[in-house]
């Protein structure tokens, strides 16, 4: 085992610790209790974002000391209970055989950004739906004189969804790059003969590729993806000047690129300094692995050091194929860009 070079150790490790943390959040909304606070404007976290935390920083702190893990909630890295430790590691990734130029790696020299439910937003939005899933209670919604019958059916359809958006990230940096990540997610619905299977485990490794689901090329007309719960001017700015097809508004950075990887969207356009460093390592590192480039809107790449500032400032945009980024890139007007850069 310990011949394993640390860094496939560590993958296999955050594969794990993953799908525990996914069970974490489908457990806090079936209680529904979900502890909202309020952290910011438009910025919430519950009791699912919490534990799921506690739950890979203790995990892989205990497997890895010497890593610098950095997630994206606050105050509850130090935990006594050993509630949620999980030691477990992923067979298939571990039978791995390592690039050359990750052979060597240090713990020391790994930092690995977690965050622990991306897509909060939809996450409480997906549980006003659940939590309330009594037919008396939606019967009794429908026969309130303030309710119309559309905006109820939009409710009841829409809400469902959201939860999709939901992802469990784990990044792993060396040299401040992105070598290696996961996606989880935790309500992905798939049926297998006559098994309905909850949940799925998306990684990427360089050099190695990407596994837990099925490549797709992009579609043929071009197709945006970007927020539906942190828009402003600019923006919508820069989704205007992209000349596309179809905007997709969904939620989380991680959902985002898995569209990417999916063949459901061209490009992931986000001029804003919403997305911080967690949002982006674990799916930069599995978009290159699959050939695909994550940048900010400039085209420059965010650096991953534990030093690093947690904001990307300058936003995302990202394509599974260097043409389209390229593309996207050149539509950017340089007002735009000078904005964001301020
Ligand atoms: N203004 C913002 N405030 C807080 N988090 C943001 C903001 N904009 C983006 N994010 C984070 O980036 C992710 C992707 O953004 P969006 O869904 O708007 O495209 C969000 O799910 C959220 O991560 P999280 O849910 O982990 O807090
Ligand atoms: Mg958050
Ligand atoms: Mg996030
Ligand atoms: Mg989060």
């Amino acid at each position: 085992m310990s011949s394993v070079p640390v860094l496939i150790r560590l993958l296999a490790s955050s594969v794990s610790v993953a799908n525990r943390a996914g069970k974490i959040v489908r457990d806090v909304m079936s209680k529904g209790e979900l502890g909202i606070v309020e952290k910011g404007k438009d910025d919430y976290q519950t009791e699912a974002d919490r534990s799921a935390q506690r739950c890979i920083i203790a995990s892989l702190s205990a497997q890895y000391p010497k890593i610098n893990i950095i997630g994206e909630e606050d105050g509850n890295q130090i935990q006594d209970s050993n509630e949620y430790l999980v030691m477990d590691s992923d067979q298939e990734i571990l039978a791995i055989n390592c690039p050359e130029s990750l052979k060597g790696v240090e713990e020391k020299d790994i930092v690995v950004w977690v965050d622990p439910l991306d897509g909060t937003a939809e996450y409480t939005q997906g549980a006003l739906m659940l939590k309330r899933d009594s037919w008396e209670h939606w019967k009794s919604l429908l026969s309130h004189p303030f309710i119309s019958m559309k905006w109820y059916l939009s409710l009841l359809q829409s809400n469902y969804g959201f939860l999709e958006h939901v992802t469990v990230l784990i990044g792993i940096s060396v040299n401040e790059r992105p070598v290696a990540g996961v996606i989880h997610q935790p309500y992905y619905k798939n049926v297998v003969g006559s098994d309905k299977i909850i949940g799925r485990t998306i990684w990427g490794l360089q050099e190695v590729g990407v596994g837990g689901f099925t490549l797709a090329p992009p579609p043929d007309s071009l197709v945006i993806t970007t927020t539906r719960s942190h828009s402003n001017a600019i923006v919508e700015n820069a989704l205007q000047v992209m000349n596309a097809q179809q905007i997709l508004r969904v939620g989380g950075a991680g959902y985002k690129v898995l569209q990417l990887l999916e063949g459901k969207a061209s490009i992931y356009v986000f001029a804003s300094p919403g997305c911080k460093k967690w949002d982006t390592c674990g799916p930069e590192a599995i978009l290159s692995a699959a050939g695909g480039k994550l940048t900010d809107i400039l085209g420059n790449h965010y650096k991953y050091g534990a030093s690093e500032s947690r904001p990307n400032k300058t936003g995302v945009l990202a394509a599974v194929y260097e043409d389209l980024h390229s593309y996207a890139l050149s539509r950017i007007p340089q007002e735009l860009k000078d904005e964001l850069a301020k």
